[in-house]
């Protein structure tokens, strides 16, 4: 397994934002995790990848504990938050460096590495430019060039395509497919066609527990669309 949740809880003062939550993620499965605003996803990844706490349970990933070995669990996670917190005044490679060196890339590799992430995320034209320049489908490019380049085993990302153009979905969707080829990712998003798209299996979590958790033809089933299953399940 590349992820095991179990019971995993988190209580923001009075209120349960997740509920002894349970599930796991084989590697190279690329999993799609639903629900409706204000579900739980978000809360689920900040734990699983070491920025936030859980008040109860826990969670494994590449067989580290992510409280108990914060920083080799970190180390074997990409992620890209939902709200991509990149430094604006920053240049394309240069921030990339910066993330690089955080997880103590050394050069020459360093420099290898962002070369590649550079290409394989259509950043040439960009490079030399500031990121608070970039449009948002090219800042979400950079978001996951960062998530990558320390070759991650695990790929964590909170609704990677919200708020893109539909030419700059399709292109973020095949980066998505490309940098996850024989990786796990979870992935979070509203739009089922993306879940459709590139998903193999969908967990769908509501109110703070998990009412689904199947592949995506099994849930479907029959001639009941993906969006159907959704509304029926977190109504
Ligand atoms: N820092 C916080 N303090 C208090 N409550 C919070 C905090 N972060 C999230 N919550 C609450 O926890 C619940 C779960 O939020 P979370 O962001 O995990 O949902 P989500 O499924 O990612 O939603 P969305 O699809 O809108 O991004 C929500 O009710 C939210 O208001």
């Amino acid at each position: 397994m590349s992820i095991s949740v179990n019971n995993l809880t988190k209580i923001y003062g009075s209120q349960k934002a997740i509920d002894a939550i349970n599930f796991s993620v084989r590697t190279g499965e690329i999993v799609g995790f639903l629900g409706p605003n204000g579900a739980g996803k978000s809360t689920t990844m900040k734990i699983l990848t070491g920025y936030m706490e859980a008040t109860s349970g826990s969670a494994v990933v590449n067989q580290f504990d992510v409280a108990k070995q914060s920083m080799s669990a970190r180390a074997s996670i990409g992620y890209l938050p939902e709200h991509n917190p990149l430094y604006l005044d920053m240049y394309v490679a240069e921030f990339l460096q910066f993330i690089g060196r955080l997880y103590g890339i050394k050069k020459p590799l360093l420099n290898e590495r962002i070369e590649e992430m550079i290409e394989i995320c259509g950043l040439k034209n960009e490079r030399h430019k500031q990121i608070g320049q970039l449009s948002k489908g090219y800042r979400q490019r950079v978001g996951l060039a960062q998530a990558f380049i320390h070759q991650p085993q695990v790929l964590i990302l909170d609704e990677p395509t919200t708020g893109l153009d539909p030419n700059q979905l399709v292109e973020i969707r095949q980066l998505i497919t490309t940098l996850g080829k024989d990786k796990t990712v979870l992935l979070s998003t509203h739009i089922m066609q993306e879940v459709e798209a590139i998903c193999s299996r969908v967990i769908i979590i509501n109110r703070g527990r998990i009412v689904a958790d199947d592949a995506l033809q099994n849930l479907r089933g029959g001639d009941t669309s993906l969006e159907a299953v959704f509304r029926a399940l977190t109504r």
